[in-house]
């Protein structure tokens, strides 16, 4: 279930191209911004590209700065990052300098392509994930078997396209370079297809010598229990507003946020906010929204513990208060323990009510932190 945070890592002409269609290498970024993709490849446990990327660039994909290797060898790691080629076909050359240089390779294939790397001597751990790749199954092969949590993709655009529209995709690293391609063959950065409707949200711009780069994360929260990668961003949020909350014996701290469909923030809160000593997150963050916006029907509220089904010091619990609010789904990093009430369910009484509950395990201890003098 746990998945390696995936950042996506490009550089484009203003034209949105990765490249020309000629036989040498585009390079867009400039030398500082290789010295920076040098230090991110550093900071992975991992980095992939799809088969179109070695055969169009025979990339060797290393870290170049022997400090930076000295660095992760000190620090227990490998002295170079876990190199992943992805390909449907396993049609590759075995003399290409992606499986002659760095450290260990993986090549993540079908039954067919892996048939084929075999029969050409690819020299890498060939991993079959069955009659077709299927990307949720090829992240959980890279997070489960080889230990990977963070994960650079270097391209190409097929693989970037479907990372983003799958909603795989943690982080973005687009760097602009000041140059037109204006070659209709050259390869785009995004193709067609469905993405997450709604702005991604930036989240750093810098200038690197004449190009910029620029962070960005998607925002979009996933669907019924499909879950994507802003829903780790916005659970990760609703944890941090748990520190937030006025320390209790009598109650837990919490954070909670609602997040429209197209990833805008509706509401925040945490427990006990603003001088209300029963106040929960849930409630609280709801109590900001006009009860008749539109967009609570397709809203996912983000709640560190699973919400109340039962109190003693309101009316309505914060299971139903969602419910009320034409809320359908909830994700959330804990379920309620028997600390306060007996056999608390707030899944249940939102799954009753035709919401989908999401839990999130990966968060359970941060969503704990807060609460850890109420543990007996
Ligand atoms: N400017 C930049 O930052 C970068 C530029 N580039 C450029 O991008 C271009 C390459 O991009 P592109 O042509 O899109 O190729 P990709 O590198 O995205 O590789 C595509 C290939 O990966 C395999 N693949 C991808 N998705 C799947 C899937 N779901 N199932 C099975 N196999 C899959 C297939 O291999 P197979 O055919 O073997 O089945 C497919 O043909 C090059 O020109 C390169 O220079 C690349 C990286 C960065
Ligand atoms: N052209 C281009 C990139 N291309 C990426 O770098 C890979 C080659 O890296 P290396 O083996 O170290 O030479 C190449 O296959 C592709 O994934 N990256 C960028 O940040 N900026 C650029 O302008």
């Amino acid at each position: 279930m746990p998945l390696p945070h995936v950042l996506l890592s490009a550089a484009v002409s203003l034209d949105g191209c990765l490249d020309d269609s000629g036989p040498e290498r585009l390079l867009l970024s400039s030398p500082a911004d290789f010295e920076r993709v040098d230090e991110v490849r550093a900071r992975v446990d991992a980095i992939l590209v799809g088969a179109g990327t070695i055969r169009a660039d025979n990339p060797r994909l290393l870290v170049n700065s022997a400090e930076r290797r000295a660095a992760r060898v000190a620090a227990g790691e490998a002295e170079y990052p876990l190199k992943v080629a992805v390909s449907g076909s396993g049609e590759l050359d075995p003399a290409a300098r992606f499986w002659h240089t760095g450290g260990e390779k993986v090549l993540l294939t079908t039954d067919d392509g892996a048939r084929r790397a075999r029969a050409l001597g690819i020299g890498a751990d060939v991993v079959s994930l069955g009659p077709a790749l299927d990307w949720h199954a090829a992240l959980e092969h890279l997070h489960d078997r080889r230990g990977v949590r963070r994960l650079m993709v270097e391209g190409g655009g097929s693989v970037h396209t479907q990372l983003l529209q799958q909603e795989l995709a943690d982080e973005l690293q687009l760097v602009l370079a000041p140059l037109l391609v204006g070659d209709p063959a050259a390869p785009r950065l995004f193709g067609p297809g469905a993405y997450q409707s709604g702005r991604l949200r930036l989240v750093e711009s810098r200038r690197i010598e004449d190009v910029v780069l620029m962070r960005y994360r998607p925002t979009a929260p996933g669907t019924g229990g499909r879950v994507a990668a802003a829903d780790r961003h916005w659970l990760g949020l609703a944890c941090e507003l748990a520190e937030l909350c006025p320390p209790s014996d009598t109650a837990f701290s919490v954070g909670a946020v609602v997040v429209a469909a197209d990833g805008s923030e509706l509401a925040r809160g945490h427990s006990r906010e603003g001088g209300d000593a029963v106040v929960h997150a849930e409630e609280a963050a709801l109590a900001k929204i006009a009860p008749d916006d539109p967009r609570l029907a397709r809203a996912t509220v983000y709640s560190s513990l699973e919400p109340c089904a039962r109190r003693a010091s309101r009316p309505a619990p914060c299971a139903r208060l969602i419910l009320d609010a034409g809320v359908r789904r909830v994700v959330t990093a804990w379920r309620e323990p028997d600390t306060f009430v007996t056999g608390p369910d707030g899944s249940g009484v939102l799954a009753a009510g035709g919401a989908d509950v999401v839990v999130l395990p990966a968060f359970e201890a941060r969503a704990k932190a807060p609460n850890r003098h109420l543990e007996r």
